[in-house]
This record gives structure tokens, sequence and C-alpha cells, in this order.
């Protein structure tokens, strides 16, 4: 990629903030069971009707493109390697794609023994949130613990050689901080969100905005539930677009489009060129159904350029940390 040189306006979609601390509060609120109920209950209820239900050119899109060598969905996006085992797409326009056994059962294991309290050696800091924006009584965003990883910890490298080859255009500076996330039980979820940056956080420093997101279920997610829905999205049935977790799967979709324009200007101007121009990809909307039981995923984002990781510290988790880790599992 191009840096961001520039980055423009773009319809506001929702980014969550995480509030520290405020999980415990809210647990009090939700003792009774009967409550608990009411959360999933107002959780489903005001999950708002699909826009493009009626829209019948999705669906013959998709399988228009799905025909040729090279989806023109995917133009815009960055490149996927289409000769990744085990990809199959869900969806082509928007692309929605899954990779069975993208990680094995021991990567998965591994990764979630970080959300243990026995870690590595080279784990150093890890940090745990309770990322929950709540606000009245159903859930409107996020509610969830996460823990952000660091690069350096060789856990992680697996997952990120993976991506690296799934994704060939972009590099381990692309990648925002590793998140691994832990859904409990009926009452914590995702509600829909797009997972693009408002324009004032896909800043340069950000790498700008955020272009694709990939998720790895890290468990069967037994007890059911815990589906990642896309609300205007259809399977070929009709349904709703609903990935179900499965241990080592990953989910791979672009929540934004990058634009890059050119405008001649009128004889003897000197006409303008406009870089990486990104909007959120509306189609996108998405949520995490909660859990019957748990739900463990981890999430990467990829940026459209140079990501400076800011979690832990300026310069306290760099990309190149995990580089020797990645080279080591070529040998
Ligand atoms: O939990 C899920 O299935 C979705 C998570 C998600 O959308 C996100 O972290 O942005
Ligand atoms: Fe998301």
């Amino acid at each position: 990629f191009a840096p961001a040189a520039r980055l423009c306006p773009m319809p506001t979609p929702h980014i969550y903030a995480h509030t520290h601390n405020a999980h415990n509060q809210n647990e009090d609120r939700w003792d009774t069971e009967s409550e608990s109920r009411r959360q999933v209950q107002n959780f489903t209820t005001t999950l708002p009707l699909p826009e493009h239900a009626a829209d019948k050119t999705i669906a013959e899109r998709s399988i228009a493109a799905m025909e040729t060598p090279r989806p023109p969905a995917l133009d815009g996006r960055c490149a996927v390697n289409l000769d990744t085992h085990n990809l199959r797409w869900l969806h082509v326009d928007p692309p929605v794609l899954i990779v069975d056994d993208f990680l094995s059962s021991s990567e998965c294991a591994q990764l979630m023994r970080l959300t243990t309290t026995d870690l590595p050696g080279d784990a150093g800091r890890i940090i745990k949130i309770n990322s929950q924006t709540e606000s009245g009584l159903s859930i409107k965003q996020r509610i969830s613990t996460t823990w952000y990883v660091r690069f350096g910890i060789k856990i992680v490298a697996p997952l990120l050689k993976k991506v690296l080859d799934l994704l060939p255009s972009i590099n381990l500076n692309n990648l925002e901080e590793l998140q691994l996330v832990r859904y409990l039980g009926q009452r914590e979820g995702f509600a829909w969100h797009l997972d693009a940056l408002r324009e004032t956080s896909a800043t340069l420093e950000a790498g700008g905005q955020r272009v694709a997101t990939v998720l790895v279920y890290l468990t069967d997610c037994e007890g059911g539930g815990g589906q990642t829905l896309f609300r205007d999205l259809k399977m070929n049935d009709g349904r709703r677009l609903a990935v179900t977790p499965k241990l080592g799967r990953a989910l791979l979709f672009f929540p934004s489009v990058i634009k890059s324009q050119t405008d001649l200007g009128e004889a003897g101007d000197y006409g303008n060129v406009y870089f990486d121009e990104t909007s959120s990809d509306l189609r996108t909307s998405h949520a995490g159904q909660p859990p019957n039981v748990a739900k463990h995923i981890a999430q990467l984002w990829v940026h459209l350029s140079a990501h400076t990781p800011v979690v832990f510290g300026t310069g306290l988790n760099k990309h190149k940390d995990a580089q020797q880790n990645i080279d080591d599992l070529k040998k």
C-alpha cells in the first residue's frame, strides 16, 4: 500500500470504546436470572431489520463475481491469496470468506492459554480489559473481556504468519494489536456495528483506515450461539449470513473500501489526485451473537498502512518483535 496521504471524510460508523472496570459494577445489576434473560431478549429485539433484504441483485452479482478467477468485488481491497487451502466464499460482494482449519487445535489452545493465568515466559505484559460499552438496559454495543497480546510472544507467530500468507499485499506493520476476546454467557455479545474507524481515528499514526478484519474462532463454542451475524447479507437460502464458530476457523471480511481517484481538472489546471480515500462499507454491519456458554476469538485488524501500536505504550509492542518468531516457523 501507498502511505495514507489523505484521509477523507466518510460516513461515521460506530467504533467501540473500552470502558475500564465497568464490568463488575454492572454484574451486580444482572444478578438474577430473569434479569439476564431480559438482557438477552433486549439484545435480540433491538437488532434492526436488514436494510437490503429485498435487493435480489446482491445475490445475482455475488454469483456472477464468484465465477471469475479474480472477483471484481475484491478490487479496492487488500489482496487475498485465493489459493489458500480451505478458503471458501460465503458472500462475494461484499466479500466474506472463511478458512476452516486456519489454525490447528493446538495453536488455538495455546492462544487460549494466554487468557488464563499461567503465562509463558516471553509473554511479558498482557493487557486484560473489560471491553464493556453498555448503555441503558440493553446491550447496545459490546460486552466481553479482551486481552491485548504483544507481537513478540512466540505463541502468536503461527497466526501472524498465516494472516500474512492469506493477505499477500500487507506486512506485519499493517496490523493493529492482536486481541483475544472472550464472551461469557448469554449476557455478553457485540451488537450491530461496523469495524471501520471514524475519520478522526483513522489517523496517519493509526495506519489509516481498517481495511480487513480477521477473526479466528478458538473453540467450537460448545453449547451453541455465538455466531457472527451480518445484518444485511444473505446466504444462498435467503437467510441472514451467519458464521458459526468452529475451532480454528478464520473469518475474513473488509470493513471499508479504498478508492484512488484522479480528477484531471480543466485544461491548464494541475488536476487533483486523491490517494487512498476510504469509506466504511456499510454493507458489512455485523454482530457477535451472545454464546450460550462461552465464545473465544482471536481478532486482528489490518490497516491501510503502518499502524503504530499504542495499547502497551509507545515503543513497548513492536511489530518487528514478531519477525524472528515468524522466520523460525519457516525453517
Ligand atoms: O464476536 C464476533 O463474532 C464478532 C466480533 C467483532 O465483530 C469485532 O470484534 O469487531
Ligand atoms: Fe466487528
